[in-house]
């Protein structure tokens, strides 16, 4: 028989309901698809997500004609799935059974389940404990323009923190450098920072009228003014942001503070690349461990952490609240039996902020409930204790916290009343309600009991009678209670009047009923279900309560973690000898016995040699000169973390620190020093210094390590050389600039600011020795060769090399090395003359005129030769 083509058999209803949800998530998005108790994916998201997580991809019958590729999650441990998905980049959209199959079954045996997607999961938009790191906040963030002017907002949705920034374009990078956004909306025509996660949007979602709309009407606002002065832009990237969590979280009640306005100024602005060379929150690997937050973080708790980590992201420029924050720091530095006691405290607070976003966004858990009970219990004991303790002043800002913590009292004593000491993570499964909190509840639960209790009087008294020693009372999911027996004992119950139904016969076991054990069973179903009603019930209710209290919750949580911060801060100053900055809006910079605080935390105690810096105006520009591995960097970047630390409001590590504000920092790397790994080209070093030639200020730091060095000896020295003058004379920032070319040296006799400074070392029986002290002066030769030596050299390439440095510097001599001339040159002006870039045909020609020797006719000829070459050039 000829075989035949059969037409495609239509979708199963099921599969037909998988293609519509399918299409709603659209195709970047995996389709977690609720099957019992998994979630299962299909066709090509079944492909991906089998490699992605290394799971087996199966297949599940025909679709036009193929199978169809299949693989699944359990449900009950999807989240860690989900983790490893939203790691690698996917987003996943989760389509949820949202009715009981009970219900579908009534409306036919074929009907499908309704399935919904219930939301999205993207790495912006997280607040699972389980899918966030703890200790670090995870921004959404939105980039908008509009009006001709720019704005980010930003979120973190698992606390609710909302803010808004209107901003420059250039400055655009480095806010984003600064927030690390796990997610960044853009518009979709519009080109977006490579360095992020991005999510581009239909430009219409960024409309600023439909920006305003969305916040008013989320805020419930009649007018935007109330929340203060936003510009088209930070509301069209408000609304932006506000319309994907809309979009993404569908239902949920994610819970969103009012927008805060943040201004660009308020911050030390400090640039992507600047983060990357002094390490700050990550170092150059993108790893936490070896950073300066690392090194500095002992806070207790897991918002603390996070706070640490913005502080130090963003420095603050107002000398007036930095002080308000060292006042602090330095209340708990002298008073170390408080400080000691409150970091006990702290220890056990658990994570509020978090658990109250999980509550308000539907994804809390009876846990959670006990979360907010035990951190609020801790809140109001800190508060007492704090209020109490004997410190020094005490600083008006400790008051102010103390302020913020509650009242929480109503809330407390309800949770703390209602809640069994450990509640469970699931609201559906009870017990987390403790005794003697409602007597109903309770009623039913002894029911339940006692009706076990009946069970199993009931089951001696079957066992008497029958005389049956093995019959038991047994419980299964699918018969509910049920009377067994062995099969060789099942005759007697058999009979038509003993009193037991048949309902099961397996191999070696008969299985039965009673009119008396369905009674029973029937009241403890009853009862149970009733208590987990009930207790689903007390659950919503205790969850509306902590959402009313959000926003005190919040101000405890947050005076909480400022108050870890600075305990953590004062004892860092107790046990590294850290100091208080004295910080105001001077020009100086005056550091005395300042260390590197991550190599000195890396180093044996009191190794570290300590070095002195003085930035002040009339030496704002330190030229640094030494050998290699003398510690010149090190030296340098100290200074530039000294500064962060300070304005973060932070004790540092030196004797004594005077910081005149620093409204930004740039801190560069020459472009061979491979610390820049990956992009460590000498177009990026000159790009990158460009940017600072730009936009630093006479209030910003300079950091250049060895700029210049990764092109040819005379370029790099020139443009080193250029790049001193301009900061010198046309930024007037304060700059430390170090370099391996001596000859700069001379510049400190024309450039008056500029001090020399150079790392000692001694040589000693042929060998180097590293004194790591910075003194005030040139370095009197490179010691290149010593170096070489120590790093292993063999001896003959090293004395080779010698006799080479021997005939070189013999030149240098007589031609006056490669800087001979540039004492000569007219200092660095705006005004000079601009150089021509190309040799000038036409003038060299002109010059070679003897005019005198002119025939007419040679000058007409010559003014058309001239007309020629101009039209050439
Ligand atoms: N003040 C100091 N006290 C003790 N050890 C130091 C000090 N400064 C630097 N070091 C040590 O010296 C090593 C080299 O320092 P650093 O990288 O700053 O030198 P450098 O002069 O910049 O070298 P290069 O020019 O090769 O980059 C550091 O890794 C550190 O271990």
């Amino acid at each position: 028989m000829a075989a035949r083509s059969a037409a495609p058999a239509a979708p199963s209803p099921m599969m037909a309901q998988y293609l519509s949800l399918k299409d709603e998530a659209g195709e970047d998005a995996l389709l977690f698809f609720r099957m019992g108790d998994f979630f299962e994916l299909f066709f090509g998201d079944a492909v991906r997500a089998a490699e992605a997580l290394d799971i087996a991809l199966t297949k599940r019958g025909q679709h036009a004609g193929e199978d169809i590729p299949m693989c699944g999650v359990p449900v009950h441990s999807a989240e860690s799935y989900l983790a490893r998905l939203i790691a690698k980049g996917f987003r996943v959209a989760i389509a949820d059974q949202t009715e009981d199959p009970a219900e579908a079954k009534k409306r036919g045996s074929k009907s499908v389940v309704r399935r919904e997607i219930v939301r999205v999961v993207t790495p912006g938009t997280l607040t699972e404990e389980a899918l966030l790191d703890a200790r670090r906040s995870n921004y959404l963030a939105a980039l908008a323009e509009a009006g001709g002017a720019t704005a980010l907002a930003w979120t973190d949705m698992s606390t609710g923190a909302f803010r808004t920034m209107p901003l420059a374009a250039e400055e655009v990078p480095a806010q984003l450098a600064r927030l690390a956004p796990a997610e960044l909306l853009i518009a979709e025509d519009r080109e977006g920072p490579e360095r992020w996660s991005l999510t581009p949007l239909p430009r219409a979602h960024f409309d600023s009228a439909r920006g305003e709309a969305a916040l008013k009407d989320r805020f419930r606002l009649g007018s935007l003014d109330a929340l203060g002065d936003f510009t088209r832009a930070e509301i069209a990237a408000a609304g932006a942001l506000l319309s994907y969590v809309d979009a993404t979280q569908f239902e949920a009640g994610v819970r969103l503070g009012a927008p805060e306005r943040e201004l660009p100024g308020a911050h030390m602005a400090i640039d992507a690349a600047t983060r990357d060379s002094l390490e700050i929150a990550r170092t150059q690997k993108g790893e936490r461990r070896g950073s300066l937050l690392a090194c500095l973080d002992e806070t207790k708790t897991a918002a603390g952490a996070r706070l640490l980590s913005e502080d130090i992201s963003a420095p603050l420029t107002d000398a007036r609240e930095i002080a308000r924050r060292l006042d602090l720091v330095a209340a708990f530095e002298a008073g170390p039996s408080v400080r000691d006691r409150l970091r006990e405290m702290l220890k056990g607070v658990p994570d509020l902020e978090r658990a109250l976003g999980r509550l308000s966004a539907g994804r809390g858990s009876p846990r959670d409930l006990g979360l907010l009970r035990d951190g609020l219990g801790a809140a109001e004991e800190i508060k007492a204790r704090l209020a109490a303790a004997k410190l020094l002043g005490p600083p008006p800002i400790l008051a102010e916290l103390l302020e913020l913590i509650g009242p929480n009292g109503e809330l407390l004593a309800a949770l703390s009343d209602a809640l069994v000491p450990e509640p469970g993570i699931s609201a559906n499964e009870g017990g987390f309600i403790a005794e003697g909190y409602d007597a109903a509840l309770d009623e039913h639960r002894s029911l339940a009991r006692d009706a076990r209790q009946h069970i199993a009087a009931l089951e001696a008294r079957y066992r008497e009678a029958t005389g049956v020693k093995a019959l038991r009372i047994k419980h299964n999911n699918v018969l509910g209670y049920f009377i067994e027996v062995g099969a060789n004992h099942a005759d007697a119950l058999m009979t038509s009047d003993s009193g037991f139904a048949h309902r099961q016969t397996l191999a070696s076991a008969v299985r039965f009923n009673s009119e008396e054990l369905a009674g029973l069973a029937m009241r403890i179903t009853q009862a149970q279900s009733r208590a987990l009603a009930m207790e689903a019930e007390h659950f919503q209710r205790l969850r509306a309560a902590v959402i009313d209290h959000g926003p005190v919750i919040e101000n405890t949580a947050a005076a909480l973690a400022r108050l870890d911060v600075a305990a953590s801060h004062a004892g860092l100053a107790a046990t590294r000898g850290w100091t208080r900055p004295v910080v105001d809006d001077s020009d100086r910079f005056v550091i005395e016995g300042g260390r590197h605080p991550v190599v000195e935390s890396a180093m044996d105690g009191g190794s570290f040699v300590a070095n002195d810096c003085d930035l002040t105006r009339a030496q704002h520009v330190w030229l640094v000169t030494g050998p290699n591995m003398a510690g010149k960097s090190t030296f340098l970047r100290q200074n530039a973390l000294l500064a962060i630390l300070a304005q973060a409001g932070c004790f540092v590590p030196a004797a004594r620190a005077e910081i005149g504000i620093v409204d930004r920092l740039f801190s560069r790397v020459g472009a061979s020093d491979n610390l820049a790994e990956g992009r460590s080209t000498f177009m990026v070093e000159m790009v990158e210094t460009a940017a600072i030639l730009r936009q630093a200020t006479n209030r910003s730091l300079i950091i250049l390590d060895e700029v210049g060095r990764g092109t040819s000896t005379y370029d790099g020295l020139a443009i080193a050389w250029a790049v001193l003058e301009a900061v010198h004379d046309e930024l007037e920032s304060r700059c430390l600039f170090a370099s391996h070319y001596h000859e700069l040296t001379g510049l400190a006799e024309r450039l008056k600011r500029l001090e020399l400074a150079t790392v000692r070392v001694r040589e000693w029986k042929g060998d180097l020795v590293f004194l790591h002290e910075v003194i005030r002066g040139a370095a009197d030769k490179s010691y290149g060769l010593a170096v070489a030596r120590l790093a292993g050299l063999p001896a003959h390439t090293v004395s080779r090399a010698g006799e080479v440095l021997d005939r070189l510097e013999e030149r240098r001599a007589e031609t006056g090395g490669i800087a001979a001339g540039l004492a000569d040159l007219p200092l660095f002006s705006a005004s000079a003359p601009p150089v021509a870039d190309a040799p000038d045909a036409l003038r060299e020609r002109l010059d070679a005129v003897a005019a005198d020797d002119l025939s007419p006719r040679a000058a007409l000829d010559l003014i058309y030769e001239l007309k020629r070459l101009a039209a050439e050039t």
